[in-house]
């Protein structure tokens, strides 16, 4: 199956600092994939190299199996930017006309049914609409143009609890009945743990980590045991991050060899622990004995 975006050595440099860097990808259709990072890694530049707003420095990207802005891609693609641009002097119900006339295949009844639930007045000014409105409106928009592949960079980050969890239900749902793929940023850990099949990490620039969430949490366990053993760890297995109190140690360790020694405890690593560890820019102390 032809991923949905793939990106071969991508990369994007302003001025002499690069924002991202060796991006190679392919990631798989018809899921959530959950984008995270810390700030400034490189999400949004990564998701505007996808759509076309951004030009590679060096490698190529190509979503849906052709450049970005080719024609085609543009209709196929939504793209709801983190700051939700929308036409401020235009009402709710204009910006859904103007979506319906822009878009050949709009989900006219599918726009007014959510813009309805959600509890937006029709006839109000776009510029009058709180930020969390603004975005559900930008986001209503994104959905009705029943993409085949929908971009959405930090689209809950000003939702209240409710308006989240019910926006997450909808993309899960729109998933599965449509087959869209979605690639999600996100700074919340546990929306992204709820609601991803597929986990991308970006730190530093750079793809940490880059597959389907079971595989990542089957690769990885939390080692805890005596400070003065780990390093015996360090030279069997890959620690990926390594916690260290007066007396104990608690490893991030990758890969499936087997720990048999009973000083340590092993337990499975939640999607969260993952991520966090993956984020930290630093690289594990060997302990000093
Ligand atoms: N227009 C620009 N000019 C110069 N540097 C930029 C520009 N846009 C982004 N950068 C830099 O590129 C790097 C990556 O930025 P990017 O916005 O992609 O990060 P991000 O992961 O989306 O961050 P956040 O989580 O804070 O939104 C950062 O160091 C940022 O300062």
């Amino acid at each position: 199956m032809t991923p949905v975006l793939e990106a071969e050595g991508l990369g994007r440099r302003y001025g002499r600092q690069w924002a991202l860097r060796d991006c190679t990808l392919a990631l798989p259709g018809g899921q959530v994939i959950g984008l995270v990072g810390p700030n400034g890694a490189g999400k949004t530049t990564l998701l505007s190299l996808a759509v076309g707003l951004l030009r590679p420095t060096e490698g190529e990207v190509r979503v849906l199996g052709r450049r970005p802005r080719s024609p085609g891609t543009v209709a196929e693609v939504g793209f709801v930017a983190q700051d939700k641009p929308l036409y401020r002097n235009l009402t709710v119900a204009e910006t859904l006309r103007m979506g319906a006339w822009l878009n050949p295949g709009w989900d006219a009844p599918g726009a007014r049914d959510r813009i309805t639930r959600i509890g937006l007045p029709m006839d109000q000014k776009v510029g009058k609409l709180s930020g969390g409105q603004r975005s559900q409106l930008a986001l209503t928009v994104a959905l009705s143009k029943r993409p085949k592949l929908l971009l959405l960079d930090e689209p809950v980050a000003d939702l209240d609890p409710i308006a989240r969890r019910d926006f997450l239900r909808t993309l899960m749902s729109e998933v599965a009945e449509s087959g869209v793929t979605v690639v999600l940023s996100s700074h919340l850990l546990a929306d992204v743990e709820k609601t991803c099949e597929f986990l991308v990490l970006l730190a530093t620039s750079h793809v940490q980590l880059a597959d389907d969430t079971e595989t990542l949490l089957s690769q990885h366990r939390m080692v805890t045991g005596p400070r003065a053993d780990a390093q015996s760890l360090f030279s069997a297995h890959t620690v990926v991050q390594a916690d260290y109190a007066e007396r104990q140690a608690t490893l991030l360790v990758r890969g499936r060899a087997p720990i048999n020694d009973p000083m340590w405890t092993v337990r499975p690593v939640s999607l969260e622990e993952l991520a966090l560890a993956y984020m930290s820019t630093s690289l594990p102390q060997e302990v000093a004995a």
